[in-house]
Protein backbone atom coordinates (compact mmCIF):
# COMPACT_ATOMS: atom_id res chain seq x y z
CA UNK A 1 0.00 0.00 0.00
CA UNK A 2 1.33 3.71 -0.15
CA UNK A 3 0.55 6.44 2.07
CA UNK A 4 0.08 9.73 0.76
CA UNK A 5 1.58 12.40 2.98
CA UNK A 6 1.09 16.31 2.14
CA UNK A 7 1.90 19.02 4.56
CA UNK A 8 -0.05 19.44 7.47
CA UNK A 9 0.25 20.44 10.85
CA UNK A 10 -1.22 18.19 14.12
CA UNK A 11 -3.13 19.08 17.30
CA UNK A 12 -5.27 18.10 19.86
CA UNK A 13 -4.53 15.20 21.47
CA UNK A 14 -3.91 11.26 21.25
CA UNK A 15 -3.13 7.53 23.72
CA UNK A 16 0.03 5.99 22.66
CA UNK A 17 -0.39 1.65 21.64
CA UNK A 18 0.06 -0.17 24.46
CA UNK A 19 4.01 -1.22 24.22
CA UNK A 20 5.20 -3.97 21.81
CA UNK A 21 7.90 -5.37 23.94
CA UNK A 22 6.16 -5.88 27.03
CA UNK A 23 3.00 -7.09 25.81
CA UNK A 24 5.17 -10.02 23.95
CA UNK A 25 7.11 -10.66 27.33
CA UNK A 26 3.24 -10.46 29.44
CA UNK A 27 1.89 -13.11 26.86
CA UNK A 28 5.05 -15.59 26.75
CA UNK A 29 5.89 -15.41 30.59
CA UNK A 30 1.92 -15.89 31.28
CA UNK A 31 1.57 -18.44 29.22
CA UNK A 32 4.63 -20.76 30.89
CA UNK A 33 3.03 -20.46 34.13
CA UNK A 34 -0.65 -21.11 35.10
CA UNK A 35 -1.89 -18.49 32.84
CA UNK A 36 -3.91 -15.26 33.92
CA UNK A 37 -4.83 -12.33 32.76
CA UNK A 38 -3.15 -9.96 30.19
CA UNK A 39 -5.04 -6.07 30.28
CA UNK A 40 -4.53 -3.84 27.33
CA UNK A 41 -2.14 -5.74 25.37
CA UNK A 42 -0.57 -4.51 21.97
CA UNK A 43 -2.54 -6.69 19.29
CA UNK A 44 -0.47 -6.11 16.16
CA UNK A 45 0.85 -8.43 13.94
CA UNK A 46 4.48 -9.08 16.22
CA UNK A 47 2.31 -9.91 19.04
CA UNK A 48 -0.47 -12.08 17.14
CA UNK A 49 2.60 -14.32 16.10
CA UNK A 50 3.71 -14.39 19.61
CA UNK A 51 0.39 -15.51 20.90
CA UNK A 52 0.34 -18.22 17.62
CA UNK A 53 3.55 -19.87 19.11
CA UNK A 54 2.69 -19.55 22.46
CA UNK A 55 -0.12 -21.74 21.67
CA UNK A 56 1.96 -23.99 19.78
CA UNK A 57 3.84 -24.01 22.35
CA UNK A 58 0.28 -25.65 24.52
CA UNK A 59 -0.68 -22.50 26.36
CA UNK A 60 -4.90 -21.67 25.15
CA UNK A 61 -5.37 -17.78 24.60
CA UNK A 62 -8.54 -16.07 24.33
CA UNK A 63 -9.33 -12.63 23.24
CA UNK A 64 -11.98 -11.04 25.11
CA UNK A 65 -11.80 -7.36 24.61
CA UNK A 66 -9.31 -5.70 25.66
CA UNK A 67 -7.83 -8.89 27.51
CA UNK A 68 -6.54 -11.54 26.98
CA UNK A 69 -7.55 -14.74 28.65
CA UNK A 70 -4.44 -17.01 28.89
CA UNK A 71 -4.30 -21.05 29.84
CA UNK A 72 -1.00 -21.62 30.32
CA UNK A 73 1.23 -24.44 30.02
CA UNK A 74 2.47 -24.75 34.37
CA UNK A 75 6.14 -24.46 33.76
CA UNK A 76 6.43 -26.96 31.07
CA UNK A 77 5.47 -26.44 27.54
CA UNK A 78 4.45 -29.14 24.57
CA UNK A 79 6.52 -30.15 21.67
CA UNK A 80 4.56 -27.87 18.94
CA UNK A 81 3.25 -30.38 16.39
CA UNK A 82 4.03 -27.74 13.15
CA UNK A 83 6.88 -25.55 12.52
CA UNK A 84 6.38 -22.11 14.03
CA UNK A 85 6.21 -19.29 11.79
CA UNK A 86 6.58 -15.92 13.69
CA UNK A 87 5.87 -13.62 10.49
CA UNK A 88 7.99 -10.62 10.71
CA UNK A 89 8.89 -10.46 14.68
CA UNK A 90 12.38 -11.11 15.74
CA UNK A 91 11.41 -10.75 19.38
CA UNK A 92 9.02 -14.04 18.96
CA UNK A 93 11.35 -15.85 17.38
CA UNK A 94 14.10 -15.49 19.86
CA UNK A 95 12.33 -15.66 22.57
CA UNK A 96 10.17 -18.89 21.22
CA UNK A 97 13.23 -20.70 19.81
CA UNK A 98 14.50 -20.26 23.91
CA UNK A 99 11.50 -21.85 25.09
CA UNK A 100 10.95 -24.25 22.25
CA UNK A 101 14.74 -25.54 23.56
CA UNK A 102 12.72 -26.82 26.48
CA UNK A 103 10.65 -29.64 24.81
CA UNK A 104 11.41 -31.99 22.52
CA UNK A 105 12.16 -29.60 20.10
CA UNK A 106 10.58 -27.03 17.15
CA UNK A 107 11.33 -25.68 13.60
CA UNK A 108 11.26 -21.93 13.85
CA UNK A 109 10.74 -19.87 10.39
CA UNK A 110 9.49 -16.08 9.40
CA UNK A 111 8.99 -14.23 6.60
CA UNK A 112 11.95 -12.69 4.00
CA UNK A 113 13.19 -10.46 6.45
CA UNK A 114 13.52 -12.57 9.45
CA UNK A 115 14.89 -15.20 7.63
CA UNK A 116 17.90 -12.69 6.71
CA UNK A 117 18.57 -11.71 10.70
CA UNK A 118 21.52 -13.01 12.86
CA UNK A 119 21.16 -15.80 15.75
CA UNK A 120 24.43 -17.34 15.89
CA UNK A 121 24.86 -16.10 19.67
CA UNK A 122 21.70 -17.72 20.90
CA UNK A 123 21.95 -20.81 18.80
CA UNK A 124 25.62 -21.07 20.56
CA UNK A 125 24.37 -20.33 24.26
CA UNK A 126 21.39 -22.98 23.70
CA UNK A 127 24.27 -25.78 22.52
CA UNK A 128 26.72 -24.55 25.34
CA UNK A 129 23.37 -25.24 28.12
CA UNK A 130 22.91 -28.92 26.56
CA UNK A 131 20.27 -28.18 23.80
CA UNK A 132 20.29 -28.62 20.09
CA UNK A 133 20.17 -25.88 17.86
CA UNK A 134 21.00 -25.10 14.71
CA UNK A 135 20.21 -22.79 11.64
CA UNK A 136 19.19 -24.97 8.68
CA UNK A 137 21.41 -23.02 5.67
CA UNK A 138 24.03 -23.18 8.43
CA UNK A 139 24.19 -19.39 8.26
CA UNK A 140 22.49 -18.83 12.02
CA UNK A 141 19.16 -17.35 10.14
CA UNK A 142 16.03 -18.94 10.38
CA UNK A 143 14.94 -21.14 9.43
CA UNK A 144 16.25 -22.47 12.80
CA UNK A 145 16.25 -26.66 14.09
CA UNK A 146 16.10 -26.27 18.11
CA UNK A 147 15.99 -29.71 19.89
CA UNK A 148 15.75 -29.61 23.98
CA UNK A 149 16.58 -30.02 25.99
CA UNK A 150 18.54 -27.31 27.71
CA UNK A 151 19.44 -28.47 31.29
CA UNK A 152 21.88 -25.70 32.51
CA UNK A 153 25.46 -24.58 32.88
CA UNK A 154 27.94 -22.00 31.62
CA UNK A 155 27.60 -20.06 28.60
CA UNK A 156 28.86 -16.72 27.46
CA UNK A 157 27.06 -14.70 25.21
CA UNK A 158 28.16 -11.85 22.80
CA UNK A 159 26.22 -8.90 23.29
CA UNK A 160 26.95 -6.63 20.27
CA UNK A 161 24.19 -7.86 19.01
CA UNK A 162 20.85 -7.99 20.13
CA UNK A 163 19.36 -8.18 23.51
CA UNK A 164 16.90 -9.96 22.45
CA UNK A 165 19.33 -13.64 22.85
CA UNK A 166 19.91 -12.59 26.82
CA UNK A 167 15.75 -11.93 27.09
CA UNK A 168 15.51 -15.59 25.30
CA UNK A 169 17.75 -17.01 27.73
CA UNK A 170 16.77 -15.62 30.64
CA UNK A 171 12.75 -16.56 29.81
CA UNK A 172 13.77 -20.01 29.99
CA UNK A 173 16.92 -21.12 31.79
CA UNK A 174 14.77 -20.50 35.08
CA UNK A 175 12.29 -23.32 34.28
CA UNK A 176 15.37 -26.11 32.81
CA UNK A 177 16.65 -28.41 35.59
CA UNK A 178 19.93 -26.86 36.92
CA UNK A 179 21.18 -23.60 37.56
CA UNK A 180 22.34 -21.86 34.41
CA UNK A 181 25.63 -18.81 34.02
CA UNK A 182 25.50 -16.53 31.59
CA UNK A 183 28.24 -14.09 30.90
CA UNK A 184 27.91 -11.18 28.68
CA UNK A 185 31.05 -10.82 25.89
CA UNK A 186 31.55 -7.52 24.76
CA UNK A 187 28.90 -4.12 25.29
CA UNK A 188 25.13 -5.39 25.74
CA UNK A 189 23.39 -3.27 22.97
CA UNK A 190 19.90 -2.52 23.53
CA UNK A 191 20.26 -3.08 27.60
CA UNK A 192 16.63 -1.68 28.40
CA UNK A 193 14.96 -4.42 26.82
CA UNK A 194 16.69 -7.00 29.02
CA UNK A 195 16.24 -5.26 32.35
CA UNK A 196 12.09 -4.84 30.50
CA UNK A 197 12.75 -8.80 30.57
CA UNK A 198 14.13 -8.96 34.48
CA UNK A 199 11.16 -6.53 34.98
CA UNK A 200 8.65 -8.69 33.99
CA UNK A 201 10.29 -12.15 35.75
CA UNK A 202 10.08 -10.83 39.07
CA UNK A 203 6.34 -9.69 38.59
CA UNK A 204 6.09 -13.59 38.02
CA UNK A 205 8.29 -14.33 40.83
CA UNK A 206 10.90 -15.47 38.47
CA UNK A 207 14.62 -15.00 40.22
CA UNK A 208 18.01 -14.13 38.23
CA UNK A 209 21.19 -12.49 40.34
CA UNK A 210 23.10 -10.09 38.34
CA UNK A 211 25.51 -6.99 37.76
CA UNK A 212 24.87 -6.75 33.91
CA UNK A 213 28.21 -9.02 33.23
CA UNK A 214 26.87 -12.22 34.91
CA UNK A 215 23.23 -13.52 35.36
CA UNK A 216 23.37 -16.50 37.88
CA UNK A 217 19.81 -18.41 37.24
CA UNK A 218 18.59 -21.06 39.38
CA UNK A 219 17.21 -24.06 37.58
CA UNK A 220 13.48 -25.30 38.82
CA UNK A 221 11.79 -22.15 39.09
CA UNK A 222 7.76 -21.66 37.99
CA UNK A 223 6.42 -18.61 37.04
CA UNK A 224 2.85 -17.08 38.40
CA UNK A 225 2.11 -13.74 36.01
CA UNK A 226 -1.58 -13.38 37.12
CA UNK A 227 -2.94 -9.99 36.02
CA UNK A 228 -0.20 -7.49 34.09
CA UNK A 229 -1.93 -4.63 32.81
CA UNK A 230 0.64 -3.44 29.58
CA UNK A 231 1.90 0.57 29.71
CA UNK A 232 2.08 2.73 26.60
CA UNK A 233 4.86 2.43 23.94
CA UNK A 234 7.62 5.15 23.71
CA UNK A 235 8.93 3.76 20.29
CA UNK A 236 5.24 4.02 18.85
CA UNK A 237 5.18 7.74 21.28
CA UNK A 238 7.87 8.92 18.76
CA UNK A 239 6.29 8.93 15.87
CA UNK A 240 3.41 11.46 17.50
CA UNK A 241 5.60 13.73 19.22
CA UNK A 242 8.10 13.87 16.27
CA UNK A 243 5.26 14.87 14.29
CA UNK A 244 4.39 18.04 16.50
CA UNK A 245 8.29 18.53 16.83
CA UNK A 246 8.62 19.11 13.11
CA UNK A 247 5.72 21.16 12.13
CA UNK A 248 5.48 23.60 15.08
CA UNK A 249 2.35 22.21 16.49
CA UNK A 250 1.11 21.50 19.97
CA UNK A 251 -0.23 17.92 20.78
CA UNK A 252 -1.32 15.99 23.97
CA UNK A 253 0.08 12.19 23.97
CA UNK A 254 -1.33 10.33 26.60
CA UNK A 255 -0.04 6.81 28.21
CA UNK A 256 3.34 8.07 28.66
CA UNK A 257 3.85 7.25 32.05
CA UNK A 258 7.43 6.82 33.10
CA UNK A 259 8.79 3.49 32.09
CA UNK A 260 12.15 0.95 32.05
CA UNK A 261 11.43 1.58 28.20
CA UNK A 262 15.05 2.68 26.76
CA UNK A 263 12.92 4.84 24.24
CA UNK A 264 11.27 7.07 27.00
CA UNK A 265 14.90 8.73 26.02
CA UNK A 266 12.63 10.14 23.22
CA UNK A 267 11.62 12.83 25.20
CA UNK A 268 15.13 13.99 26.34
CA UNK A 269 15.82 14.12 22.73
CA UNK A 270 13.27 16.23 21.79
CA UNK A 271 14.22 18.51 24.93
CA UNK A 272 17.54 18.83 24.16
CA UNK A 273 16.55 19.72 20.24
CA UNK A 274 14.47 22.71 21.48
CA UNK A 275 10.67 21.41 21.80
CA UNK A 276 8.61 22.74 24.51
CA UNK A 277 7.54 19.59 26.80
CA UNK A 278 5.43 19.37 30.10
CA UNK A 279 4.44 16.16 31.46
CA UNK A 280 2.45 15.05 33.91
CA UNK A 281 4.16 11.59 34.70
CA UNK A 282 1.37 10.58 37.21
CA UNK A 283 -1.45 11.13 34.72
CA UNK A 284 0.86 10.04 31.56
CA UNK A 285 0.14 13.01 30.04
CA UNK A 286 2.58 14.89 27.80
CA UNK A 287 2.28 18.22 25.88
CA UNK A 288 4.79 19.03 23.42
CA UNK A 289 5.24 22.39 21.57
CA UNK A 290 7.56 22.45 18.38
CA UNK A 291 9.40 25.05 16.53
CA UNK A 292 12.95 25.62 15.53
CA UNK A 293 15.18 22.69 16.01
CA UNK A 294 18.60 22.03 16.91
CA UNK A 295 20.87 18.90 15.74
CA UNK A 296 21.98 16.66 18.65
CA UNK A 297 24.40 13.83 19.36
CA UNK A 298 23.20 10.72 19.40
CA UNK A 299 24.46 7.41 21.91
CA UNK A 300 22.02 4.73 20.30
CA UNK A 301 23.41 1.78 22.24
CA UNK A 302 20.24 1.67 24.07
CA UNK A 303 17.74 2.74 22.14
CA UNK A 304 18.07 1.40 18.81
CA UNK A 305 14.30 1.94 17.60
CA UNK A 306 14.42 6.13 18.14
CA UNK A 307 17.04 5.89 15.05
CA UNK A 308 14.33 6.60 12.13
CA UNK A 309 12.73 9.03 14.13
CA UNK A 310 15.76 10.82 14.94
CA UNK A 311 17.42 10.93 11.80
CA UNK A 312 14.34 12.35 10.41
CA UNK A 313 14.40 15.10 13.66
CA UNK A 314 17.91 15.68 12.25
CA UNK A 315 17.23 16.37 8.70
CA UNK A 316 14.68 18.72 9.98
CA UNK A 317 17.34 20.89 12.44
CA UNK A 318 19.56 23.48 12.41
CA UNK A 319 23.04 22.35 12.33
CA UNK A 320 24.75 18.52 12.68
CA UNK A 321 23.05 15.78 13.91
CA UNK A 322 25.22 12.84 14.73
CA UNK A 323 23.84 8.78 16.12
CA UNK A 324 26.53 6.52 17.00
CA UNK A 325 27.22 3.40 18.81
CA UNK A 326 24.48 2.17 16.31
CA UNK A 327 25.79 -1.04 14.35
CA UNK A 328 23.00 -3.09 15.63
CA UNK A 329 20.34 -0.91 14.25
CA UNK A 330 21.93 -2.95 10.49
CA UNK A 331 19.96 -6.23 12.37
CA UNK A 332 16.47 -5.12 12.18
CA UNK A 333 13.60 -5.83 9.83
CA UNK A 334 16.07 -3.97 7.46
CA UNK A 335 19.36 -2.19 7.66
CA UNK A 336 17.83 0.94 8.90
CA UNK A 337 21.32 3.23 9.03
CA UNK A 338 21.39 2.43 5.00
CA UNK A 339 17.39 2.75 4.35
CA UNK A 340 16.87 5.92 6.43
CA UNK A 341 20.15 7.57 4.65
CA UNK A 342 18.90 6.32 1.24
CA UNK A 343 15.10 7.44 1.35
CA UNK A 344 15.76 10.63 3.28
CA UNK A 345 18.68 11.42 0.53
CA UNK A 346 15.48 11.53 -1.85
CA UNK A 347 14.14 14.08 0.02
CA UNK A 348 17.09 16.28 -0.50
CA UNK A 349 18.72 15.60 2.70
CA UNK A 350 22.12 16.00 3.79
CA UNK A 351 22.86 12.68 5.65
CA UNK A 352 26.40 10.36 5.37
CA UNK A 353 26.07 6.72 6.44
CA UNK A 354 28.95 5.85 8.97
CA UNK A 355 29.65 2.45 9.68
CA UNK A 356 28.02 2.63 13.19
CA UNK A 357 25.40 5.52 12.64
CA UNK A 358 24.68 8.53 10.59
CA UNK A 359 25.57 12.75 10.49
CA UNK A 360 22.94 14.65 9.73
CA UNK A 361 23.74 18.23 8.15
CA UNK A 362 19.75 19.24 8.79
CA UNK A 363 18.18 21.84 6.66
CA UNK A 364 14.38 21.12 4.50
CA UNK A 365 13.11 18.14 3.30
CA UNK A 366 11.53 18.32 -0.40
CA UNK A 367 8.18 15.98 -1.51
CA UNK A 368 9.55 12.56 -2.87
CA UNK A 369 8.80 9.08 -3.57
CA UNK A 370 10.15 6.92 -0.99
CA UNK A 371 10.10 3.30 -0.10
CA UNK A 372 9.67 2.20 3.61
CA UNK A 373 11.35 -1.27 2.74
CA UNK A 374 8.62 -3.20 4.30
CA UNK A 375 9.56 -1.92 7.64
CA UNK A 376 7.13 -0.46 10.04
CA UNK A 377 9.25 2.19 11.98
CA UNK A 378 10.80 3.28 8.44
CA UNK A 379 7.36 3.69 7.09
CA UNK A 380 6.43 6.19 10.21
CA UNK A 381 9.82 8.41 10.18
CA UNK A 382 8.85 8.50 6.56
CA UNK A 383 5.45 9.43 7.06
CA UNK A 384 6.82 12.49 9.45
CA UNK A 385 9.32 13.82 7.28
CA UNK A 386 6.46 13.86 4.87
CA UNK A 387 4.40 15.92 7.09
CA UNK A 388 6.84 18.80 6.93
CA UNK A 389 8.48 18.15 3.20
CA UNK A 390 4.13 17.69 2.10
CA UNK A 391 3.82 15.55 -1.44
CA UNK A 392 5.69 12.33 -0.40
CA UNK A 393 4.00 8.92 -1.23
CA UNK A 394 5.66 6.29 0.77
CA UNK A 395 5.36 2.30 -0.08
CA UNK A 396 4.94 -0.88 1.84
CA UNK A 397 2.81 1.31 4.20
CA UNK A 398 0.90 -1.91 5.10
CA UNK A 399 4.13 -2.79 7.17
CA UNK A 400 2.81 -0.69 10.18
CA UNK A 401 0.39 -3.12 11.00
CA UNK A 402 3.59 -5.11 12.74
CA UNK A 403 3.76 -2.68 15.35
CA UNK A 404 0.91 0.32 15.62
CA UNK A 405 -1.62 -0.85 13.41
CA UNK A 406 -3.47 1.92 13.87
CA UNK A 407 -1.26 4.66 12.93
CA UNK A 408 -2.43 6.43 10.30
CA UNK A 409 -5.34 6.48 11.96
CA UNK A 410 -4.45 8.21 14.84
CA UNK A 411 -2.23 10.35 12.48
CA UNK A 412 -5.73 11.26 10.45
CA UNK A 413 -7.39 11.92 13.58
CA UNK A 414 -4.96 14.60 14.76
CA UNK A 415 -4.77 16.42 11.55
CA UNK A 416 -2.49 15.14 9.51
CA UNK A 417 -2.91 14.74 5.61
CA UNK A 418 -2.46 11.37 4.96
CA UNK A 419 -4.40 8.94 2.60
CA UNK A 420 -3.52 5.38 2.27
CA UNK A 421 -4.72 3.41 -0.55
CA UNK A 422 -3.59 1.31 -3.63
O1 LIG B 1 13.36 -7.31 23.19
C1 LIG B 1 12.68 -6.48 22.59
O2 LIG B 1 11.46 -6.31 22.83
C2 LIG B 1 13.33 -5.65 21.56
C3 LIG B 1 14.70 -5.48 21.57
C4 LIG B 1 15.42 -4.60 20.62
O3 LIG B 1 16.16 -5.39 19.74
P1 LIG B 1 17.74 -5.71 19.91
O4 LIG B 1 17.97 -6.17 21.28
O5 LIG B 1 17.96 -6.77 18.88
O6 LIG B 1 18.48 -4.43 19.58
C5 LIG B 1 14.47 -3.72 19.82
O7 LIG B 1 15.15 -3.19 18.69
C6 LIG B 1 13.25 -4.48 19.36
O8 LIG B 1 12.38 -3.64 18.65
C7 LIG B 1 12.47 -5.01 20.54
C1 LIG C 1 13.26 -4.53 15.60
C2 LIG C 1 12.00 -4.55 16.00
O1 LIG C 1 11.33 -5.63 16.46
P1 LIG C 1 11.76 -7.17 16.37
O2 LIG C 1 13.22 -7.26 16.65
O3 LIG C 1 10.91 -7.86 17.36
O4 LIG C 1 11.43 -7.62 14.96
C3 LIG C 1 11.22 -3.29 16.04
O5 LIG C 1 10.08 -3.31 16.51
O6 LIG C 1 11.72 -2.24 15.60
Amino acid sequence: MIASVERSQVSGEVAVPPSKSYTHRAITISALGPGGSVKRPLLSADTRATIAAAEALGAEIAIEGETLAVAGVGGRPKTPDNVIDVENSGTTLRIMAAVAALTDGAVLTGDASIRGRPNGPLLKSLNDLGGEAFSIKRNDCAPLVVRGKIRGGRTVLDGRVSSQFLSALLISCPLAEDEAEIVIDGELKSRPYAEITLEMLEEAGGKVETDFERFFIQGGQRYHLEEYTVPGDFSSASYLLAAAAVTGSRLMVRGLRPSRQGDSAIVSILRDMGAKISWDQEKGDLVIEGGDLEGVEVDASLTPDLVPTIAVLGSLARGKTVVKNAEHVRHKETDRLSAMAMELSKMGADIEERPDGLVIEGGRLEGAIVSGHHDHRIVMALTVAGLAAGDTRIDTAESVSVSYPSFFEDMARIGCLVEVGG
